[in-house]
């Protein structure tokens, strides 16, 4: 049984984007208004400088600033993850003190990439993670961009720490989701990783999700969350089906980032494009995201009236 809160990590957690000005700095000043919207739309939390958060395209010092600005505005009210993830773990470790240092609530971090590394490789760079501060750690599994794949094994190893609270699994075999809750047991964390399979997720052992199209309908997810809560599976399925046209739409431009920006920006929230390699939304893809912005609100005004 762990010694850890792992209450505060259920739920809806929005894979937060990265936030930059118009020369491409990070800007902090945005990030805290998006955190704030956030808030108010009633998600969990937040996990910070994961995929979404582009955190392996910005420097060390470029993802304590974000993780600060997002503390600074929200660490009292939401349960904030650090991803601290890098091709480094020394860098991976200086981020997890820095995260421990500003109040975040667990550090969590994908095997270091670009080298193909052995599950030994793997567990000695998590193991410095976990060792270098005394928050709880959630283990990030997403095979298809670091191309390790963990094994129950592993993660049956891993899950024997107290500090070690869960697997945020973005693979898409819900039977691995299952198969990892199993071997982890009730006091381990599973949380769903595919959007578009997240009341799957959800059906299977999963005990929340985080998610990189939440930030655009953080209000979807919790909608589907609330039927399946009331046990209400065909209204669940009904909104899950919908999130996921929405999904495939997003999923259609150069990249997903791009236009859940763009998505954002006509919202009101300017947190520019994403970084290269990552391309942005271009001037012939405007219409297509005003339509699916549209609707994108028109669900969220039926799914919150
Ligand atoms: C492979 C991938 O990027 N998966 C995303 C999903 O949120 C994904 O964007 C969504 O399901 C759309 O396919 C998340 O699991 C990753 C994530 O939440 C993050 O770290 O930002």
């Amino acid at each position: 049984m762990t010694t850890y809160d792992i209450a505060r990590f259920k739920g809806i957690t929005v894979a937060f984007y990265a936030v930059y000005n118009e020369q491409g700095a990070i800007n902090t000043e945005a990030i805290r208004r998006l955190a704030r919207y956030y808030a108010q739309s009633g998600v969990q939390g937040l996990y910070v400088g994961g995929s979404s958060g582009e955190g392996m395209l910005q420097s060390v010092e470029e993802r304590k600033l974000v993780l600060e600005a997002v503390m600074a505005e929200v660490g009292s009210e939401l349960t904030v993850i650090a991803h601290v993830g890098a091709p480094a773990t020394q860098d991976s470790v200086a981020l997890a003190i820095h995260a421990a240092a500003v109040g975040a609530h667990a550090v969590s971090a994908v095997p270091a990439i670009y080298y193909r590394l052995s599950p030994q490789s793997v567990e000695a760079h998590w193991q410095a993670i976990i060792d270098a501060t005394n928050l709880p750690f959630i283990i990030y599994h997403i095979p298809q961009t670091t191309g390790f794949h963990l094994s129950t094994s592993l993660l049956t190893k891993m899950a024997e720490q107290d500090k070690v609270i869960g697997v945020k699994i973005s693979a898409e075999s819900t039977f691995e989701l299952q198969q990892f809750k199993a071997a982890g047991g009730p006091d381990f964390l599973v949380l769903n990783g595919p959007d578009e399979q997240y009341l799957a997720g959800r059906s299977i052992g999963a005990d929340g999700g985080i998610g990189g199209t939440y930030g655009v309908m953080p209000e979807l997810f919790l909608k589907i969350e609330k039927c399946y809560q009331q046990g209400n599976m065909a209204e669940a399925q009904k909104w899950q089906f919908l999130v996921n046209e929405c999904i495939v739409d997003l999923l259609s431009f150069p990249s997903l980032y791009g236009a859940c920006k763009a998505i954002l920006k006509l919202r009101g929230y300017d947190i520019g494009g994403p970084r290269l390699p990552l391309l942005p939304v271009t001037d012939n893809d405007a219409e297509r995201i005003e339509a699916l912005n549209r609707k994108i609100e028109d669900l969220i005004a039926l799914a919150t009236e």
